[in-house]
């Protein structure tokens, strides 16, 4: 008889019996990781300052030249914006679970899909992760491997893809991998910004929420979080997908141009953003004279800071003060029941072949 020599020596290394890491056994099960943007852990000063410390030290949210920027966030940025921004927060903030609703409706986005993929295959387990501030990213992934996870999906929760969101939320990712021996196998799902079941589930949703409203709005306007001018012309393609999301919704709802107008929100800095800008486009509206309006957010995958707060409560002000009448702030999908089907249809298409 012929004596194989063991790779590992005398270690009692069992190939035929591979354990998973650590020792854990694998399952073969599939991990789905919903990721959204990120949040502060409390509207305090410092809970802000970290929170846009870190979002704003991230290269593919700020591209400007580390040399400018440093002083400017350090010295400026982060000694008054986090108290501004914290009350912004707190008037929006989610008093019982105490945290922001952009944490509390993605969670609810994921038991919402583990819900609905239960009855398709035991196997599939659904989480939820934050970019910046907690859950992180890492723990995520890691309590999916943990899980018996060795295949996952993730799934950005950006309908028109940007760097400065889709991209870091994915370095961020491969950043939690490198850092592992044994790797899951990644599957990323695409921006979902022109298919069918997002346009569909936006229209609708929509269509329900205007049919709620007790004026009919004379101009729906749809706005989009804004990007740096600067990021188009480096090649970006989110303004471009934004302005398709528009057509498409607009096709679907069957209203003309000029009732179903587009904008972008959320300026940052002093420097040229995407145009038109939401502010002034509403501001422009009323004082030509359209007293019913409504805004509707379909960039954002849950009702946040940007929507509940700028869109809600600043921009319904900016109407009201120049002789608007009837403003409506239309929600995000959130956890409802058209999100629901919509994130069924994307994360199953995405799973063909391993389930
Ligand atoms: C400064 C540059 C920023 C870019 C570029 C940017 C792009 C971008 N952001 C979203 C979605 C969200 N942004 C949110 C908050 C937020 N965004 C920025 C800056 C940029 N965003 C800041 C500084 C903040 C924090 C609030 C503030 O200080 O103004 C949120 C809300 C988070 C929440 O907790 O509610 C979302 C969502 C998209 C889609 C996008 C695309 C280009
Ligand atoms: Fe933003
Ligand atoms: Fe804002």
């Amino acid at each position: 008889m012929t004596r194989v020599a063991s790779p590992a020596g005398d270690s009692g290394f069992k190939p035929d019996n591979h354990p998973g890491n650590d020792g854990r056994p694998l399952h073969g099960r599939i991990g789905v990781l919903l990721m959204n943007l990120g949040t502060p852990e409390g509207t305090d000063y410092w809970s802000m300052r970290r929170y846009l410390k870190e979002f704003l030290s991230d290269r593919r949210v700020i591209e400007t030249s580390r040399l400018l920027w440093w002083p400017l966030l350090n010295l400026i940025i982060l000694t008054k914006r986090p108290a501004a921004k914290g009350r912004d927060y707190a008037s929006i903030w989610n008093t019982e679970r105490n945290e922001s609703p952009l944490k509390t409706i993605t969670r609810a986005q994921a038991e919402q899909l583990a819900a609905a993929m239960a009855g398709i295959d035991g196997r599939i387990v659904v989480d939820w992760a934050m970019r910046y501030g907690l859950p992180s990213v890492e723990d995520r992934v890691k309590a999916l491997q943990d899980q018996g996870c060795d295949r996952i999906l993730m799934v950005p929760l950006y309908p028109q893809y940007a760097a400065a969101t889709t991209a870091t939320a994915m370095d961020q990712a491969f950043r939690a991998l490198m850092k592992m021996r044994w790797q899951p196998t990644i599957r990323v799902a695409p921006p979902y910004y022109n298919d069918p079941a997002h346009i569909d589930a936006v229209t609708r949703s929509l269509k329900g929420h205007l049919a709620k409203l007790d004026f009919e709005p004379e101009v729906i306007l749809v706005s989009f979080h804004g990007m740096p001018r600067d990021y188009l012309l480096k090649g970006d393609p989110y303004y471009c997908q934004c302005h398709v999301t528009w057509r498409l919704m607009r096709e679907a709802m069957g209203w003309p141009e000029e009732r179903f107008r587009m904008s972008f929100q959320s300026l940052f800095g002093k420097g040229e953003w995407l145009r038109p800008y939401t502010d002034e486009t509403i501001r422009a509206m009323a004082r030509d004279g359209v007293k019913r309006l409504a805004v509707v957010t379909p960039g954002f995958a849950a009702d946040c800071l940007e929507t509940l707060e700028e869109i809600g409560v600043e921009n319904a002000e900016y109407f009201h003060e120049n002789g608007g009448e009837q403003y409506a702030a239309i929600p995000c999908l959130n956890d409802s029941p058209e999100n629901g089907e919509m994130l069924r249809t994307l994360v199953m298409r995405e799973l063909q072949g391993w389930i």
